[in-house]
């Protein structure tokens, strides 16, 4: 299944409700305006993207004399694939590269880490994972079995290891493998706790300095935070505490397959002028895709 063809699936329902806005007969008015953006702000944007998004459309509409569905439709998927941050590059094929994956519980951390590993080392990239979620046994067996899946070893302690000594050892290995891409797996973790924000602060601090020392080189670290689409607007706050914690390089934004609306990819995007990396459709090896933002825009939109 393509990009679009998942996406499109699972946007299904923000794309309902856009129907319902440029269902109208006649002429373009105040209340298709209104109704506009009240869809926006309903489908997880938020209420200034929204806003600006509505209000810039329409002063397009008027300049380009847009009157027409399909002609506002177009004009809508253009003006919020703007939205989107382009990345300067890809962390995961520009390596070496190590990417340690943040996020809240149930995110989808691991099953991200298993997919990219799967994917780049297909692609012929030396990949090692890390198991620095030392607090939860499952996630450790979980990456295990996507280790071996894609051929990857993976690096593990026992479960209550102190996490930024796992990424230390995680290093160590990938020094000594002469691995390009490391992708570390974190504990998931509530963002409104202070306590396991510094934690993961010094687990983000360890390995940046580890990974200065590495004998091909420097290897540049990247923090990208993993966000369930279906958590809507909390996803936004989510963003927020992790980056203020961190400093963020990215975003993934999972199930969107689901009951997601969206939204908040833009709300997020917007907000933290953060590029997306990849977005998860399904639960299995191939539901990870490249991010496209004019894509995602017109799956959105509903645009064919
Ligand atoms: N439908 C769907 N399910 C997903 C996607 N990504 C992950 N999942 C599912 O979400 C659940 C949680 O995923 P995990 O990868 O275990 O999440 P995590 O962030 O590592 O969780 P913690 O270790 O508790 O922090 C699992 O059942 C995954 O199969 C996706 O893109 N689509």
């Amino acid at each position: 299944m393509g990009f679009f063809e998942a996406l499109s699936r699972g946007l299904e329902r923000s794309r309902e409700a856009l129907n319902e806005v440029f269902y109208f007969g006649g002429e373009v008015d105040e209340d298709f305006w209104e109704n506009l953006e009240d869809t926006l702000v309903m489908g997880d944007m938020g209420a200034e993207i929204s806003m600006q998004v509505t209000d810039d459309l329409r002063d397009e509409a008027a300049r380009r004399n847009l009157k027409t569905a399909r002609q506002l439709r177009g004009a809508l998927a253009d003006r919020l694939s703007q939205v989107f941050v382009q990345p300067d590059g890809d962390i995961f094929r520009d390596t070496p590269s190590c990417v340690l994956f943040v996020g809240i519980n149930g995110a989808g951390k691991t099953t991200t880490v298993g997919k990219i590993a799967s994917d780049m080392a297909h692609r012929g990239k030396k990949v090692v994972i890390g198991s620095a979620d030392t607090f939860r046994a499952a996630a450790i067996e979980q990456l295990d079995v996507w280790g071996q899946r894609a051929g990857v070893p993976v690096v593990k302690r026992e479960r209550g290891s102190d996490p930024a000594s796992v990424c230390y050892d995680v290093l160590d290995e990938a020094d000594r493998l002469g691995s390009d891409l490391v992708l570390i797996d974190t504990a998931g973790r509530l963002h409104t706790s202070p306590e396991l924000m510094r934690e993961l602060a010094k687990v983000v601090k360890v390995t940046r300095k580890r990974a200065e020392q590495m004998k091909r080189g420097p290897m540049a670290v990247h923090v990208v935070l993993v966000i369930d689409s279906a958590t809507g607007q909390n996803g936004l706050n989510q963003a927020l505490e992790f980056n203020d914690a961190l400093g963020l390089d990215g975003i993934i934004m999972t199930k969107l397959d689901g009951t997601a609306k969206g939204g908040i990819a833009l709300a997020v995007a917007s907000r933290l002028k953060l590029p997306i990396y990849r977005i998860g459709v399904g639960e299995s090896v191939d539901d990870l895709q490249e991010f496209d933002a004019h894509e995602f825009a017109r799956a959105l939109v509903g645009e064919e």
